[in-house]
């Protein structure tokens, strides 16, 4: 379980994140989609303590993250796969996904994370930098989750990467979550893609959550229109 209380964020003087509060259970997906430049991006460094902020809570199961540096929320079980991939290019796919297994103090990468990612065991020994966005993608995911996180932050993982590989994409995430029961949260402006994969929609609209659909009842028009310039 992830909680989240009273998230404040400034840039300056500048405030981009507003008062934000939310929770999101364990085995749970959670979308938050916006416009660019509408606060995703800000909200994710923030909660795995990369950018400074205020708030009441930030707790990972019975963990309070808040006063915590980045290094130690991601031991306490947050992940992140940022916007961009940001895959280290000069090292091997192999060595990418070993930069992860510090924090979990595993020996190895574990065969579950190749069965998940074929691609990336056939490619094991290719530089990072050689592989295409989405199997960068796939990197990035890949060396997140070998912390063995409790919950999974992707921030934009469909941009520039075509439609095919967009579905591959909900599929692994949809099998990371029934394997490991953890929460995913994901930024977004691809609708499909979410509703694919989150059992919530949450809108974000200059730092604040403005609206919340199970996505059940998801009114695809509405949330269309909040993502529409
Ligand atoms: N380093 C910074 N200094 C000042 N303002 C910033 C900085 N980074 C982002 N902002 C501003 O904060 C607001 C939110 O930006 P943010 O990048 O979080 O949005 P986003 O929803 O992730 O958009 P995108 O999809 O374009 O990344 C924007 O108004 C942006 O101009």
């Amino acid at each position: 379980m992830f909680e989240v209380e009273n998230l404040q964020v400034s840039y300056g003087q500048s405030q981009v994140i507003h008062d934000i509060s939310f929770k999101a259970d364990k085995n749970e997906t959670l979308a938050i989609m916006g416009r660019n430049g509408m606060g995703k991006t800000t909200l994710f460094k923030s909660l795995m303590g990369i950018l400074p902020s205020q708030a009441s809570k930030v707790r990972v199961a019975d963990t309070e993250v808040a006063a915590l540096e980045s290094h130690k929320r991601v031991a306490s079980g947050i992940a992140y796969v940022p916007q961009g991939r940001m895959i280290f290019p000069t090292l091997t796919v192999q060595e990418n996904i070993e930069t992860g297994l510090q924090v979990s103090k595993m020996k190895s990468i574990p065969d579950e994370i190749f069965a998940l990612f074929p691609v990336l065991h056939d490619m094991r020994h290719r530089k990072g930098g050689n592989l295409s966005g989405g199997q960068q993608q796939q990197l990035a995911i890949a060396r997140a989750l070998v912390t063995n996180p409790k919950v999974l932050l992707l921030d934009e993982p469909t941009e520039g990467i075509q439609p095919s590989i967009i579905k591959d994409i909900a599929k692994v995430l949809n099998e990371i979550r029934k394997m490991r029961e953890i929460t995913i949260i994901v930024s977004e402006q691809v609708l499909s893609f979410t509703m694919e994969i989150a059992d919530r929609i949450i809108v974000i609209e200059k730092g604040k959550f403005i609206h919340e659909d199970r996505r059940e009842n998801v009114d695809a028009a509405m949330i269309k229109k909040f993502l529409t310039v």
